[in-house]
């Protein structure tokens, strides 16, 4: 579970989001809003990525101003756009995140099996295609043991067969880790494939959860 206290985010003095207190519960959450309604920008700061005002807590002990250490060990998150040095091969960065994240020895094996990832793992990610890249930061969000994961346009240049997988790593993810999930998009969600999914709407500079 997230808890926002008086959450203010302003870039150069211009506003993007002002909301004084606001829960997400855990489970698998949808956030939707328009183009440049503050969707990144918010997932950033709860990721720990970028500053911000006011104070986000995990399980209302884990303060990410108070506690970043542990706090951000325990949230993963993907860019939607990720960049990540060109001269490492996606084994490589691999081996990286699971040793920052303390990850269980061969947690990657499902992933990377499964979204069809082996063929191209071993090459440098300056040779990667921007599904490819994709696939790695998707799979890199997942290693470790997060409360809470965090991906934003998730589905954004996946092809099609890959949807029903990812939808699978969250569900099996959420059921046998009870890891809280925030997915961004502009679409509306659709589809069966994901259960019990909530939606949080990004709206007039603040959030509110859909009816
Ligand atoms: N680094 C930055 N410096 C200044 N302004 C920024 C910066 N990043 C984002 N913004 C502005 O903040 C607002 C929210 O941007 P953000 O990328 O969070 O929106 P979004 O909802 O994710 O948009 P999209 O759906 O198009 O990806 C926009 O007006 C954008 O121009």
């Amino acid at each position: 579970m997230l808890t926002l206290h008086n959450y203010h985010k302003a870039y150069n003095g211009h506003l993007i989001l002002d909301i004084p207190a606001f829960t997400i519960d855990s489970g698998v959450h949808w956030l939707r809003g328009h183009n440049g309604s503050g969707k990144s920008t918010f997932l950033k700061t709860v990721a720990g990525i970028i500053s911000f005002e006011g104070d986000i807590s995990l399980h209302n002990t884990l303060s990410i101003k108070k506690h970043p250490t542990d706090y951000r060990s325990a949230v993963n998150f993907a860019e939607a756009e990720p960049v990540f040095p060109d001269f490492l091969t996606g084994t490589e960065l691999i081996q990286l995140f699971k040793s920052a994240k303390e990850a269980p020895a061969r947690q990657e094996e499902q992933y990377v099996e499964s979204m069809g990832m082996s063929a191209y793992l071993s090459d440098r990610i300056s040779t990667y295609s921007s599904g490819m890249l994709k696939k790695l930061s998707l799979a890199l969000a997942f290693l470790g043991r997060p409360a809470c994961i965090l991906l934003d346009e998730p589905l954004t240049t996946l092809d099609v067969e890959s949807l029903p997988v990812l939808y699978a790593w969250i569900a099996d993810q959420h059921r046998q880790e009870g890891t809280t999930f925030v997915l961004s998009s502009h679409q509306a969600f659709e589809g069966e494939l994901l259960p019990d999914v909530r939606e949080i709407v990004v709206d007039r500079q603040t959030l509110r959860h859909a009816l």
